[in-house]
């Protein structure tokens, strides 16, 4: 396709933060796209920066936690119209800090089985489906 035509992309990094089985979720706040949905705390990936990097900064910043980043679960693409969001998460569990809030609406710990049960950002879709289905007994 001609590179004029195609969306312009956006690539964002979610942490999947286990604890004793259960996932952190944070609900996103009411100024700026996409609020009141649901999403994996993280954020974009500036120039320059790899993943993971981007991942603890956004995490230290949001969550005002340390993170350790393990493994990538997917990458996903999703086109909301106007852009396409590149989305990429990460199995991560937090190494120090307890996650404050300071710009989500709401941060709650789910059972894999109820993932699905919230309103979650559409990108982020795929990536809630696999990690219920791996984190499924
Ligand atoms: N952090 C995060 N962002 C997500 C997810 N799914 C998803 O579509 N997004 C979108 C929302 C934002 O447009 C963008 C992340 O941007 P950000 O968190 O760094 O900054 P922001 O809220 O100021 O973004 P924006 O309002 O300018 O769009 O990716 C997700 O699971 N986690």
């Amino acid at each position: 396709m001609d590179d004029r035509l195609r969306q312009p992309e956006i690539e964002v990094v979610g942490a999947v933060i286990v604890r004793d089985g259960l996932v952190l979720c944070a609900q996103r706040g009411p100024d700026g796209s996409l609020s009141g949905k649901w999403e994996f705390p993280g954020g974009k990936v500036e120039h320059g920066e790899s993943g993971r990097l981007a991942l603890e900064r956004e995490i230290d910043e949001e969550l005002r936690c340390v993170v350790e980043v393990g493994d990538e679960i997917a990458t996903t693409r999703y086109d909301d119209g106007r852009v396409v969001v590149v989305l990429t998460t990460f199995w991560c569990q937090i190494v120090s800090g307890t996650p404050q809030l300071t710009e989500h609406t709401a941060l709650r710990w789910v059972a894999p089985g109820d993932l699905g049960g919230l309103d979650w950002a559409p990108a982020d879709v795929p990536a809630v489906e696999l990690v219920a289905t791996r984190l499924a007994p």
